[in-house]
């Protein structure tokens, strides 16, 4: 005869609704198991629990108490504070039980999203709260499904957990930092096929007993049944479904499932979490590749151990690939652009393209940070993004860029610049007209790569210098030719003289269509010591500004112009370095400041427009729009005629930084050029 227990739960989980009902069955000692929506367990079962949950006397009759409502769900929890907006990232962050709230100290918040007083208020009450009720740190059986697990030490605090072995106090302060194992990552799908990535990543969530995602159900995945032969081999996958996530391989991790016949889990699994290796300690060109042992189950923690049904299986966090075009609408395009009809070989770009990745700063290294992009081959750089299925399981959607030249972290600014800057200074030691720009987020390393860093770093301006000089004294007698520079910033669509107290400047075209400025203050220099003096004076006048993600930002594009001029004043040669303003997106101007937004809107106005004028360029298009702003019609007259562009996108490796650094890459992406 049964007796049904009245537990009666709704888990709200990214607006899927579970209902559970526990059904307690007297005299019977089968395991958990699944009906409906039942969920099915002994007597013995139910006694464990409500144990667990420290339920008592009559409350453990009834089996369900406002405690342990309360404490069941870390969704409901969030909710019942007002946060559950941050439940995504606060599971992503591996933060997945209620229990594991008590862990955090205020050094987490900002690493969990939470930054607004009122919210950072609301969750330390949260975590008080779940202290006082007693819940600290190792009952991880406080799920918000019940669903038993027995691995139950929180990943986010393994510390070095590369052999599973090491571990530290939950109760620690150190802040929650995620662990990512690129291995898969190293796996180039070309080289290394898999007969049917469709049926790797079919089975594996299949096997993991997780719900199929919309990934699953995509034309290209094989359904069940379905003969291997109709799975678009891997290699191939990019090339024709580029809109596919494949399967590129599997992150593995481990999981001790209750049950034969695992109950789809509603709530994001701690064990799914990305596994960071950090490289941000390292400073190699590849981050590094490491295996988790698997972690021993720890005894009666499991409440089916006893049964003896439990069995341990591997549960990979899948891999996807992401093609370019795959991370965001491309109105129906195709996705590989056809060949440029003048295309040239390398070094022979008119528009070159390259990438630039810096280093973890310390800051971020002490936020716990993790290092997400990876750079291969000096020409493809690869972004592991995470992210969350409908049902909230964790996967990595990898994007895949390819440029002319991709520098890591370890690249110097020497090397950078023999590859970008160096055949631009030739080529206006030449005669000819050479504009390189640094583009990338804020905070990415456009100022470091241009001007260089105080350590004794010299940056592209330094350097080009150098060349300059070097190459004049050693050709000709000065003052053959004159090098003069001029040093101006434009912000918020004006333009000021920074050589000259930020005077107001106006780009006007002339009879023959030739952009001038008049009252353009310019120095005539003949060291690079010199020429620094002047860019340090004219940099000490930019605008700078806090944005939503930087707060020293330079909020302006600056524009140094080296020019050689022979002393009947001709022009003999141009050169513009542009360290462009900070982009960023539109949704990270919170600030309320009417100027703010405003500067915002226009930085990234003035961007679109110089990507359309390079696509322009880059396409031999009759019409290039360079009066769509001002920073393209200064610029009109080195990009028309005998002129070559290099442009360097800088790009952060934090995984915080993510979306922003794949905003970068799509900018500078060239192909996208084509396909707009
Ligand atoms: N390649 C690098 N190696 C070491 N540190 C770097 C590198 N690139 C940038 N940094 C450091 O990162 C921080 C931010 O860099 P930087 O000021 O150049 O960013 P930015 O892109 O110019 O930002 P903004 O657009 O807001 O001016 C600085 O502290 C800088 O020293």
């Amino acid at each position: 005869m049964r007796k049904v227990l009245e537990e009666r739960r709704v888990v709200r989980s990214s607006g899927m609704r579970w209902e559970a009902r526990k059904v307690r069955e007297a005299g019977r000692s089968e395991p958990l198991r699944r009906q409906g929506d039942l969920l099915l367990c002994t007597e013995t079962e139910m006694e464990k629990e409500t144990e667990t949950l420290g339920l008592s006397g009559r409350e453990k009759e009834e089996g369900r108490t406002d405690k342990q409502d309360m404490t069941s769900c870390l969704y409901e929890c969030l909710r019942e504070m007002g946060l559950q907006r941050h439940h995504a990232r606060f599971t992503s962050m591996g933060v997945c039980r209620v229990a594991q709230l008590s862990t955090l100290t205020l050094a987490d918040y900002p690493v969990l999203g939470v930054h607004e007083t009122e919210d950072r208020t609301r969750l330390f009450h949260l975590v008080q709260l779940v202290k006082s009720v007693g819940h600290d740190g190792g009952d991880d059986q406080l799920h918000c499904d019940t669903t038993y697990d027995v691995d139950s030490v929180p990943e986010s605090w393994v510390v070095g957990g590369d052999t599973g072995q090491s571990t530290e106090s939950p109760n620690s302060s150190t802040p929650v930092r995620r662990r990512l194992d690129f291995s898969c990552a190293a796996v180039d799908p070309h080289l290394e096929p898999f007969e049917s990535p469709s049926e790797a990543l079919y089975q594996s969530r299949r096997s993991s007993g997780d719900h199929l995602s919309d990934i699953d159900h995509h034309p290209y995945t094989r359904a069940p049944g379905e003969s291997s032969e109709s799975s678009v081999p891997r290699k191939h996958l990019s090339a024709q479904s580029p809109r596919t996530p494949v399967c590129a391989g599997s992150v593995s991790t481990h999981k001790l499932f209750p049950s034969p016949n695992p109950r789809p889990n509603p709530r994001p699994n701690p064990n799914l979490n990305l596994r960071h290796t950090i490289a941000g300690s390292k400073r190699g060109n590849k981050t590094n590749i490491k295996k988790r042992l698997p972690r021993a189950a720890k005894p009666g923690k499991c409440g089916v151990e006893n049964s003896g049904t439990c069995r341990q299986m591997t549960k990979p966090t899948p891999v996807y690939y992401s093609d370019r075009a795959a991370g965001y609408y491309n109105y129906g395009l195709p996705l590989h652009s056809p060949p440029s009809p003048n295309k040239k070989n390398a070094g022979e770009h008119r528009i070159s393209v390259c990438v630039r990745k810096r280093c973890l700063t310390h800051a971020e290294d002490k936020r716990g940070e993790a290092d997400v992009v990876t750079t291969q081959s000096g020409e493809c750089v690869m972004v592991h993004q995470s992210k969350e299925a409908v049902d909230l399981t964790h996967y990595i959607l990898q994007h895949r860029f390819y440029f002319d030249q991709v520098f890591g972290e370890e690249s110097s600014n020497e090397e950078v610049y023999q590859t970008t800057a160096f055949p631009l200074v030739l080529h206006m030691l030449n005669g000819g007209k050479a504009t390189c720009f640094a583009y990338g987020q804020t905070g990415a390393g456009k100022t470091h790569t241009m001007l260089g860093s105080s350590g004794g770093s010299p940056g592209l301006y330094a350097l080009a210098a150098r060349d300059i000089f070097t190459h004049l004294y050693a050709t000709y007698t000065l003052p053959a030719l004159l090098v003069y520079v001029s040093f101006l910033e434009i912000y918020c669509g004006q333009i000021y003289d920074l050589l000259d107290h930020r005077k107001r400047l106006f780009a006007r075209e002339d009879g023959k269509g030739v952009v001038q400025m008049a009252g353009l203050r310019e120095f005539p220099v003949d060291t690079v010591e010199s020429l620094m003096e002047v860019i340090c004076r004219g940099t000490e006048e930019r605008t700078q500004g806090v944005s939503g993600v930087n707060p020293v930002s330079s909020r302006s594009h600056a524009l140094l112009q080296i020019q050689l001029r022979s002393p009947e004043q001709q022009l003999a040669g141009r050169m513009w370095f542009v360290d462009l303003a900070g982009s960023e997106r539109a949704v990270d101007s919170r600030e309320p400041d009417r100027q703010t937004r405003i500067e915002g809107a226009e930085i990234n106005q003035s961007l679109l427009a110089l990507k359309e004028c390079i696509r322009s360029l880059d396409q031999e298009k009759s019409h290039t729009p360079f009066r769509q702003s001002k920073l393209t019609q200064v610029l009109k007259d080195s990009f028309v005629g005998n002129s070559k562009t290099c442009m360097i996108a800088n790009i952060s490796p934090g995984h915080l930084a993510t979306e922003h650094t794949l905003n970068t890459l799509r900018y500078a992406d060239r192909q996208v050029y084509f396909l707009i």
